[in-house]
Formats: structure tokens, sequence, C-alpha cells
């Protein structure tokens, strides 16, 4: 008898605004940033294997299969929570890599959240995001499933409520390394602290855009064109640009201007997660 499958979404995650405080002493910075969700992502269809071996069938390029954030994720918990139970991944994967949008990240909270219910083993979301937190930085958002204002190093989350807008997201053809912009000397680290809620406006820039735009032109490019149809702006560290749009039908026309070099997708922002709105249908 073939095992019953599940099958998740894993959407992906725009930082609204984003501002660097400090460097902590282990190298990591200091942030302030909003999460709000996209209604757009990558499915992962999980079915339970007896045996406890894990195993994701989709190859992904440049990423051993023991790397892979879905895969590690699914041992922690299993080790973490001594299941004998394993797994069979498979991932239709959409989310572009090190654009910004946190496919990696979301791809590991679908995960967990996945097997804690078809293993049943009864964690709480703090637990989950607890564990969440040592395989990335924004992992835990996605556990929770609520827009958020982050700050520590993304892991001190109050959830909040941004205006929904549609956005077009445009995918420059680049890879941005985090790391090599958190090195950039030229990085602006020291942004005075929002203390006050809700975040006032005035306060949407990105720290990171001014050294991404600079040693990037295909980002600049990415910005110079959307800028002239609403605001541009940078998620986490790129390569994605974004601008919000009142309708759908308003972002699809400017969508429709885009060319082979320079590809983008439209989706709604949303502040509760679809794979949160998946599995709550599913309880
Ligand atoms: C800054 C954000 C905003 O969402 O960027 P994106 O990854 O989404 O673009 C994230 O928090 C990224 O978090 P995460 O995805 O865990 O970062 P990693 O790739 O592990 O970080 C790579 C490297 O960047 C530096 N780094 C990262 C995050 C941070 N708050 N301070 C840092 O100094 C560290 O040197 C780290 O080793
Ligand atoms: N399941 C996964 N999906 C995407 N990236 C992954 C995954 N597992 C490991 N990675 C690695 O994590 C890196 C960051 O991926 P991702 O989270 O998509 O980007 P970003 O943090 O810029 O939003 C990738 O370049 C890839 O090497």
């Amino acid at each position: 008898m073939t095992a019953p499958r599940l099958t998740l979404p894993s959407p992906a995650k725009l930082n609204l605004m984003l501002h660097i405080l400090g460097r902590r002493e282990d190298g990591y910075h200091e942030l302030q940033t909003i999460f709000q969700f996209l209604d757009y992502g990558d499915e992962i269809t999980f079915a339970v294997r007896d045996d406890g071996v894990i195993r994701l069938h989709t190859e992904f390029e440049g990423v051993p299969h023991d790397s892979n954030l879905i895969v590690r994720a699914a041992k922690k918990l299993q080790e973490q929570s001594g299941c004998a139970l394993g797994i069979d991944i498979w991932i239709d994967k959409i989310l572009p890599m090190g654009g910004g949008i946190g496919g990696g990240s979301s791809n590991a909270a679908t995960t967990l959240l996945g097997l804690n219910h078809l293993w049943q083993l009864g964690w709480d979301e703090d637990r989950l995001a607890v564990l969440g937190l040592t395989l990335g930085a924004d992992v835990p958002v996605f556990v929770r499933g609520h827009a958020a204002f982050a700050e520590g190093v993304g892991e001190k989350l109050t959830p909040v409520d941004p205006e929904e807008p549609w956005y077009l997201v445009l995918v420059p053809q680049v890879s941005v390394s985090t790391a090599e912009i958190f090195s950039d000397p030229l990085l602006t680290r020291n942004s005075s602290p929002i203390k006050v809620r809700p975040v006032p406006k005035g306060n949407s820039r990105n720290d990171c855009l001014p050294v991404v735009a600079r040693r990037y032109p295909e980002v600049r490019n990415a910005l110079n064109l959307l800028g002239k149809f609403t605001e541009a702006k940078l998620t986490g560290t790129g390569s994605c640009v974004f601008g919000g749009f009142p309708s759908k039908a308003e972002a699809d026309k400017v969508s429709a201007l885009l060319t082979e070099t320079l590809t983008g997708f439209v989706a709604k922002g949303s502040n509760v997660s679809m794979l949160h709105r998946k599995l709550q249908n599913l309880l």
C-alpha cells in the first residue's frame, strides 16, 4: 500500500523595511525588519515511510542532498523528537534561490510543520521556532505564519498587520551573497532603533540597498525600471526588487513590459501565510 501524501505550500516573504542597528560580538548584525508573506511559493509533497529514512527526491542544482534545508530540517526534527518514522519528499520549486525572498527558510519551515503534523509529534510553534532558528534567522517567522516586526537577527517577532497590496517582484538574474553584503565596509550599521509601535511612516528603507545596488548592476537596473511606476524596494539582501500596486491589473500592466533578461512575478501580499491557511483547513 502506498503511503498517503500531503502537499503543502511554502510561500515567499518580503522585507518591507530593513534597518541595521549594529554588529554583535559573534559577527551577526542586529536588525529591525518587517516580514510580510506572498501568496506565491513552492509546493512540497510529503509521504511518510516507516523505515526512518529521510529522502528528498527532487535534485537542486548546486545544493547537495544533505545540505538542503528541507533535509536538514527533517533530520533535526527526527533527532530531537526521537521519531522512528521517515519521509519521502518532492518539491515543485518556483522561488529563485538567493533572491532575498526566503525560499530556503520557507522550505525548512514547511518541512517542520508538515512533519510535525504527519509524524503526529504534537510540538507547539514555540518549540518548532526554536529549532527553526538553528537552521536560519528567517525560519521562525515562516513557522509562526504571521507578518511580523522582527528584531535581534530576526528571531524576536511581534505580529503586525501592514496593508496587503499586490506586488510586482522583479528577479534580476544574479544571486547576492548575504555574507558578502554584511561584510561590506560601506554598509550602514548604525541606524537608530525604532522604539514606537506601529513603525512610523517614513521608515521603509532597506539599509542593504546602497551596497547591493553599487555591487550589482542587474539590481540597479531593476530598481530603475520599477521606480518609474512605483516606489521600488529591495527585499533582504536582494537580489529581488519589489513594488506595491493597488490592484492586480495595475501590477500586471507593468509586468507585461518585462523582457527575457529581467523576469518577475505578480503576487498578493498576505499577513497570514498560505501554509498556515492550508494547515488550518486540515485540522
Ligand atoms: C538579512 C536577511 C533578511 O531577511 O536577508 P535575506 O537572506 O532574506 O536576503 C536574513 O535575515 C538573513 O538571514 P540568514 O538567511 O539566516 O542569513 P545567512 O544566509 O545565514 O547569513 C550569511 C551571513 O551573513 C551575515 N549576517 C546574516 C544575518 C545577520 N543578521 N547578520 C549577519 O551578519 C553573517 O556573516 C552570516 O554568516
Ligand atoms: N530548499 C532550499 N531552497 C533554496 N535554497 C536552499 C535550500 N536548501 C539550501 N539552500 C541554499 O540556501 C541559499 C539561500 O537560499 P534562499 O533562502 O532561497 O535565499 P535568500 O536567503 O536569499 O532568500 C541558496 O543559495 C542555497 O544554496
